[in-house]
């Protein structure tokens, strides 16, 4: 499936929150994308050649010929989720935002009101977290511990929270091999996960909708969780041939007791936000249509508290967990080195690429 019509109105969304001019080159390819996906190929009269502007219109949606609406919506949103990040969309930005990053190809940055706010933003792609985007959250959530916020958040740009790890992370193959790639990845997932178990100051998750995989495993490392009702929470890692990471296999038989535990890492039962509220995941759940209002009025208050004695009770309770869970991580990150070689995990990686199985 391309881009659903939702992404398409948070890009039409997005494209009016631009706070820089695009440039009349790009100005025009929206225009044309965007009529192309909600009118199809362009039939109107050419306008004459003194009539510049409705010409060069003209021109740019007509170059577009038979291209499906589909494709256009798809394109569309992809030229607008680069735009965002390239001309700092503030879309994703409460007023009056003090600081805002650019040079993160996957991600949204800004600190505003005393808050870092780290988005995902592949939402073509249901926010995958692909080999760059893991590297873009590391460096993000370092520049984060040392910058002027005193909390962190993590959220979605589009329906998706994340849809977890990128299988196509899986096609790109070194010369060593499956081997070297496997073991590769084991590094970098250690690597990874040790982010969140030392991030210093409260890291809390804005879950704006489905999340899937390691992006619900990490929740367990997050001082908060709040998530939209629509919001899913699903670790299918039996379905992948895969194991639990995120260090969930010690996190959630704590937080929600292990039959629960198993239900979820085990056999991939999917929760809904309630469920995962219940079971101790998710702090507290808004409606869909009020969630980004009421979290951010609750995040800036928090933020009003002093920052140090939040730090130092992050730090007080975390210090007493902190070797476990680096001992955890490094033997999750183990066995799943060995996971990722097996027949299992080989076949449903492929039956996905092949769209043979989504979840
Ligand atoms: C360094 C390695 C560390 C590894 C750490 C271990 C981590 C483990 C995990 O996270 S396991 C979980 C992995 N995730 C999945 O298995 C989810 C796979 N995706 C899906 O099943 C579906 O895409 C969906 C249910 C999330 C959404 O379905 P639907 O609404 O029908 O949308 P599409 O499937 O059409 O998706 C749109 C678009 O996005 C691409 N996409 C979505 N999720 C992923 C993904 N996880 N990896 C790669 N690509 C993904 C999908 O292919 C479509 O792309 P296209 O438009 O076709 O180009």
């Amino acid at each position: 499936m391309r881009a659903s019509q939702k992404d398409f109105e948070n890009a039409m969304n997005q494209v009016k929150l631009l706070k820089k001019d695009p440039g009349n080159e790009v100005k025009l390819k929206l225009y044309a994308l965007f009529k192309q996906a909600t009118e199809g190929p362009c039939n109107m009269p050419k306008p004459g050649v003194f009539d510049f502007v409705n010409k060069a219109k003209w021109d740019a949606w007509n170059a577009l010929g038979s291209l499906p609406k589909e494709t256009a919506r798809h394109n569309y949103v992809d030229l607008v989720s680069s735009l965002s990040s390239s001309l700092e969309s503030s879309s994703q930005v409460e007023p009056g935002a003090d600081k805002k990053s650019t040079g993160y190809e996957t991600l949204m940055m800004t600190l505003e009101d005393g808050i870092t706010k780290i988005v995902f933003n592949r939402p073509t792609k249901k926010n995958a977290i692909n080999t760059k985007m893991y590297d873009e959250i590391m460096r993000a959530l370092k520049a984060a511990s040392k910058d002027d916020s005193s909390l962190t958040v993590l959220t979605g740009n589009g329906d998706y929270y994340s849809s977890g790890n990128d299988l196509t992370n899986f096609t790109d193959i070194p010369p060593g091999g499956v081997e070297e790639k496997a073991k590769n990845s084991a590094i970098l997932l250690r690597e990874f996960v040790d982010c969140f178990i030392d991030f210093p100051k409260p890291l809390i998750a804005a879950v704006n909708g489905p999340a899937v995989g390691i992006s619900v495993t990490l929740l367990g490392l997050f001082d908060a969780v709040f998530a939209s009702d629509r919001a899913t929470f699903h670790t299918p890692f039996s379905h992948l041939g895969q194991t639990p990471e995120g260090c969930s296999s010690y996190t959630f038989p704590k937080i929600m007791g292990p039959a629960k535990a198993t239900e979820m890492l085990v056999f991939g039962k999917k929760l809904t936000a309630r469920e995962a509220c219940t079971n101790g995941l998710v702090t507290e759940v808004f409606p869909d249509s009020t969630f980004q209002k009421e979290v951010w009025t609750r995040l800036k208050a928090f933020a009003k508290l002093p920052p140090n004695a939040m730090r130092i009770s992050k730090e007080v309770m975390r210090n007493s967990e902190k070797e476990k869970l680096h001992a955890v991580n490094a033997e999750e990150c183990s066995v799943l080195q060995g996971r990722w070689l097996s027949d299992e995990c080989l076949n449903a990686v492929s039956n996905f690429l092949s769209r043979k199985a989504r979840l």
